[in-house]
């Protein structure tokens, strides 16, 4: 046994009480915790309305008895597949990499909907690209109901179609095979019925700036043709790499090796996608991901449109898939809440060899100015049509996991494959293995050099949720409790990767269904109070309560809630609670 002294945190004087780590480095009655409106550091006095004061006190919880519990005014929404994780392998044992399931003809019943939230699923994202507006409302309505009828927690998040080139018929149902050296004409005209050699785009300007000896590229590679002869806007072209046509291949031109002809200037968000946009508000999804985002002017447009729009605040996710979103990757980052490395049509715009190296750089940023991250695309593509994926797959799957993604998608695996579950399980294993060997090897960067809040209180913030994160690693806490309503103190204890959960109370929904995206966030929905001692009690009691806790679990709990009261005032503390 080792005893605690001179625990420090931010500006405030520690008092130290005889407080223990018993041998698995664990604090026995140890409780670190500041707040209220006094200030007794001069240095923050009167300015900031608010101070830190900071104490140790023993403070281990004892059993209560069931008719105070009974009592305590409080519903905890604890959603079904945590809880079951909590109970078969502990707090250390839960997931925390978050997994996203495309949403399509073969995974839209009730019941395999329901398999899939049981798998895991805490996000489902309809593509807008298919299928109708009634058929996402009917999928969206089902997931609800599961949520409500069977204590599930899975978001909902609409994709846009964005405005994009690619083929809208090329002559065949499905796929279409370009021979080497075959002459295709490229047109935007409509035509009856189907013409042999002929592919049409959905967008009249496609050819615009485009000359002969241009390349134009399908697919990022699929099939290649070099430009031969423009007639008006139509492009006759010939076949030089031969290969496959997909239904909605894309279209990309090159000239001495760069990409030409960018953007048409088409706006990011298309009439169809703005009525998308409105479709998902009035179903109450939670996240939009926005496609072909090149800038942040368009997240901000569609920031401000949403928060004139509703109370309830859907998250604006920007998809980075475009050479020019690279080159304006910070300022699309700092502008959204949250990005999609969307490799699909990323590949097809950068070398593909470039894709890791890229994929890193972005979850590296978005991890440096707190926004959480989703690894999309053909993660576990083979596994549309066979029960198991190839090495490689679950290589990349936890190659992302190791660079700390927020989460991970499916695409056709779920959509329309035959083994969307098994897909799912495979994502579940392979990111809980690769997460157990980072706490092993303690891998863990813990507290980022980049500083992100500008005012006081921000940066207060900040460094207790840094602080919180390294003592929680450092004591071999078994979870972190955190009182947020907007989720900003969770995701920045997130932002830390902690070994422990973070298990996020709020009386917010939408933070709720916000957070399920987050790296190790659990988030539970509690009415929470002003009184914060008497919130942290009501929250360990509910959850123990709940059969929830092992005896001897210890938790660290982190709270930083400003009161309505006519002075605002506000309560910070990190206090270790060990559970009797
Ligand atoms: N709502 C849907 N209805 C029909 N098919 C869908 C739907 N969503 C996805 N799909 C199918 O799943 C595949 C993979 O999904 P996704 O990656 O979202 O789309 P895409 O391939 O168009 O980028 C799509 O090509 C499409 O065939
Ligand atoms: C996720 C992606 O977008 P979509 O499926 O909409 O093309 C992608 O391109 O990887
Ligand atoms: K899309
Ligand atoms: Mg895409």
């Amino acid at each position: 046994m080792a005893i605690v002294r001179d625990l420090s945190l931010m500006c405030g004087r520690i008092i130290t009480k005889n407080s223990c780590l018993d041998s698995k480095n664990r604090v026995f009655g140890a409780s670190l915790f500041g707040g209220g409106s006094r200030c007794d550091e001069g240095k923050f006095k009167g300015k900031f309305g608010f101070g830190v004061r900071a104490a140790v006190q023993v403070g281990v919880e004892g059993s209560k008895g069931l008719r105070e519990l009974k009592s305590l005014n409080g519903v905890l929404e604890v959603d079904v597949v945590s809880e079951g994780d909590l109970r078969e392998k502990g707090f250390l044992g839960m997931r925390k990499t978050k997994l996203v399931c495309t949403i399509g003809p073969a995974c839209c019943s009730l019941e395999e909907l329901e398999k899939l939230a049981l798998g895991g699923m805490n996000v489902a994202r309809l593509n807008m690209c298919h299928n109708t507006r009634e058929w996402h409302r009917d999928v969206i309505r089902k997931i609800k109901r599961l949520n409500e009828a069977k204590g599930f927690c899975v978001s909902v998040m609409i994709d846009t179609e964005g405005t994009q080139v690619h083929v809208v018929d090329h002559g065949a149902p499905s796929s279409v095979k370009a021979e080497d050296g075959s002459i295709w004409l490229f047109t935007a005209q409509k035509f009856d019925g189907s013409r042999p050699f002929t592919v049409r785009a959905n967008y009249e300007g496609f050819s615009e700036g485009i000359e002969v000896g241009d390349e134009l590229v399908i697919d990022g590679g699929m099939a290649g043709f070099e430009v031969i002869e423009k007639i008006g806007s139509d492009l006759r072209c010939k076949c030089t790499d031969p290969g496959l046509f997909l239904p909605r291949a894309k279209l990309s031109f090159w000239r001495d090796g760069k990409l030409v002809g960018r953007n048409y200037g088409l706006p990011t968000l298309s009439t169809k996608d703005w009525a998308d946009i409105e479709f998902g508000v009035s179903e109450g999804v939670d996240f939009i991901a926005m496609s072909f985002v090149n800038d942040s002017d368009p997240v901000r447009h569609l920031k401000n449109y949403l928060s004139t729009k509703s109370s309830k605040s859907t998250r604006v996710l920007a998809k980075i898939e475009s050479l020019e979103s690279l080159q304006k990757l910070e300022e699309i980052i700092e502008a959204s809440d949250g990005i999609m490395v969307a490799r699909g049509d990323l590949g097809v715009e950068i070398p593909l060899e470039q894709i890791p190296t890229v994929q890193e750089e972005i979850i590296n940023v978005c991890r440096k100015l707190n926004k959480p991250v989703i690894v999309a695309s053909q993660l576990l593509e083979s596994m549309v049509e066979y029960p198991i994926p190839t090495r490689a797959e679950v290589a990349d799957v936890s190659e992302a996991v190791r660079q700390y993604a927020d989460a991970l998608m499916l695409s056709g695996e779920s959509a329309i494959g035959l083994y969307g579950q098994k897909a799912l399980s495979v994502l579940r294993m392979s990111s809980s293995r690769m997460e157990t060997r980072g706490r092993e090897d303690n891998q863990q960067s813990l507290v980022h050099s980049y500083q992100l809040g500008a005012s006081l209180p921000d940066r207060i913030a900040e460094q207790i949720c840094n602080c919180a994160a390294e003592m929680a690693n450092k004591l071999g806490v078994d979870a972190i409790f955190v009182y947020t309503k907007h989720g900003h103190m969770a995701s920045l204890l997130s932002r830390n990767r902690p070994n422990p959960p973070i298990i996020a109370f709020t009386t917010e929904d939408s933070t709720r269904m916000a957070l399920n995206l987050q790296w190790g966030v659990i988030p539970l929905l509690l009415d929470l109070s002003d009184d914060m001692e008497a919130n942290i009690s009501k929250s360990i009691d509910l959850i123990k309560l709940r059969g929830m806790f092992r005896e001897g679990d210890a938790v660290l709990v982190v709270s930083d809630v400003t009161s309505t009261h006519a002075t605002p005032m506000a309560f910070q503390s990190i206090q270790v609670k060990t559970i009797a």
